[in-house]
């Protein structure tokens, strides 16, 4: 592995869901420190596309890279799957994902579904977890609700345990799939700052969103796709200021108010 390569690299992804092409070819980079937002109408593939980079999802064509190492796969076609399942383990670890609907344990706290992941499946030291999930937690606004249950916090709480959970993986990057879509305006805005506090730190970050704003504040690059192919991609003053394409023109208009 390289630290100079990309986090993640895409090359040439196609994915089909039997008859359905939802990837036509599509390429993303993601160096070291750079925010990339993706956007675009519902259906355009975006969720897809960030879950075949952490390899959620098999694709039958095109190349994934993580840190410059080309991802081994197994099979062909439809049939292809991640082969090397070591090097799946240290993918996933290492690209944190953020879910919509938070996908936190309701049975377990706060606390102990930050300290989760690392204790059982990294094995780390439960002192040190505990340590670095407390700070994580403060990090995020909620450093006083390491006892509560995920069922007595707001969603905008919730949303940032989640976001700390993610962290206290020590991933290289982290995948946002839509992070404030599940919540009210104004607990909407709790987990924007997190968000691009974590970008001003230099943090890598794939995010999937229909927060044009966040986009346009967070993002190093911005890409938006459509039916499967981008349309057109750039730096977020570009793109949002200038856009070439009328169909990225009729998007925004429709999208930001
Ligand atoms: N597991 C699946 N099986 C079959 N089709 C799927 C599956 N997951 C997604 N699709 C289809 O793939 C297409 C792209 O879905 P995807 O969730 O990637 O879009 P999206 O751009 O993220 O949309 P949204 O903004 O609504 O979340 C859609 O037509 C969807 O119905």
């Amino acid at each position: 592995m390289s630290d100079q390569a990309p986090v993640i690299e895409i090359r040439n992804l196609h994915k089909a869901y039997g008859d359905l092409e939802v990837l036509k070819g599509v390429d993303i980079t993601a160096p070291a420190g750079h925010v990339v937002s993706l956007i675009g109408s519902s259906g355009s593939g975006k969720s897809t596309l960030l879950r075949c980079a952490n390899l959620l999802e098999d694709s039958q064509q095109g190349e994934v890279l993580f840190c410059g190492e080309p991802v081994v796969w197994k099979g062909a076609g439809a049939g292809r799957r991640p082969g090397d399942h070591d090097q799946l383990i240290r993918i996933r670890t290492n690209l944190s994902m953020v879910f919509q609907q938070f996908n936190l344990w309701a049975h377990m706290t706060i606390l102990q579904n930050v300290m989760e992941a690392p204790v059982t499946v990294l094995k780390r030291d439960k002192v040190e977890v505990e340590e670095a999930a407390r700070k994580y937690l403060a990090k995020v606004g909620i450093g006083d609700k390491c006892d509560a249950y995920p069922a007595q916090l707001s969603g905008g709480q919730q949303q940032r345990a989640a976001i700390a959970r993610a962290l206290c993986m020590e991933p290289k990057a982290l995948l946002f799939d839509e992070p404030t879509s599940a919540l009210d305006p104004e607990l909407e805005q709790e987990v924007v700052k997190v968000i691009k506090d974590l970008a001003n730190e230099g943090r890598t970050m794939l995010i999937v969103t229909h927060d044009m704003r966040m986009a346009a504040d967070v993002s190093d690059h911005v890409v938006f796709l459509h039916q499967g192919k981008i349309e057109e991609e750039g730096a977020p003053d570009v793109l949002f200021g200038q856009p070439k394409t009328d169909r990225l023109r009729g998007f925004l208009s429709a999208t930001v108010s």
